[in-house]
């Protein structure tokens, strides 16, 4: 295993990259190569669901093989996750909303967390906890970029990952706003393109998304 990055804090996350792609793989054999594909076009962090049962083995083989890209695990619901996310070598993690018992095993984790909100009290159980970054989730069905607009007033010290729904197109309106840090989403790398092994597609996929995001 290589030699542990440093912590990052979850905001420091939120500035690796304008788009997180999230991504969910069954193939270890493709988990390096996709993952040196999105560096190839400039997205040098990834979010790699615990929604398969090769997740661990992909995250393994992501962080044995290619050091340079940061890699968070997703889909991280109970303290059994993060103990398994730690011990492959995972540099920070994502959930889709958090529990008392997620916040205590991620505290004693020492990583960085992205805590799912969907609320404002969420948010300010997560800021409780020392989590300024979070994620929202699912950001286009829970009220877009006018529902984190009228949270910036009273929370501007909360920053935010938006995650679910976000394409292309959307992710721009949410990056225009200044408690958006990133986003998040699996446009970067589609099932199809999964499946395929086709390192070409999701290569040009994150290289059009960091030419269009990267600037205002
Ligand atoms: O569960 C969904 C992921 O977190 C984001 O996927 P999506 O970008 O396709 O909504
Ligand atoms: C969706 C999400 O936030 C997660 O799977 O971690």
């Amino acid at each position: 295993m290589p030699e542990r990055t440093p912590v990052l804090d979850g905001a420091g996350i939120l500035d690796l990259s304008p788009v997180v792609p999230v991504v969910v793989l069954d193939d270890p054999e493709f988990a390096a190569p996709l993952a040196r594909a999105l560096a190839a076009g400039g997205v040098g962090v990834v979010e790699l669901t615990l929604r398969t049962p090769s997740a661990l083995e992909c995250a393994r083989r992501i962080r044995e093989e290619v050091p340079e890209v940061v890699l968070g695990l997703g889909t991280v619901l109970t303290p059994a996750d993060v103990d398994a996310a730690r011990a492959v070598g995972a540099q920070f993690l994502v959930s889709p909303g958090a529990t008392p018992a997620l916040y205590e095993a991620v505290a004693g984790s020492g990583l960085p967390f992205l805590p799912g909100t969907a609320t404002l009290s969420e948010v300010l159980t997560a800021l409780e906890h020392g989590h300024r970054a979070v994620k929202f989730f699912p950001a286009e069905q829970s009220g877009g970029p006018e529902l984190l607009a009228a949270w910036a007033a009273p929370v501007p010290h909360a920053r935010f990952c938006p995650t679910g729904g976000i394409g292309p197109e959307s992710a721009r309106r949410y990056l225009d706003l200044p408690t958006v840090g990133c986003v998040g989403g699996s446009w970067l790398t589609p099932r199809d393109a999964v499946l395929a092994h086709d390192t070409t597609r999701i290569t040009q996929l994150a290289r059009d998304a960091v030419t269009r995001l990267r600037t205002p």
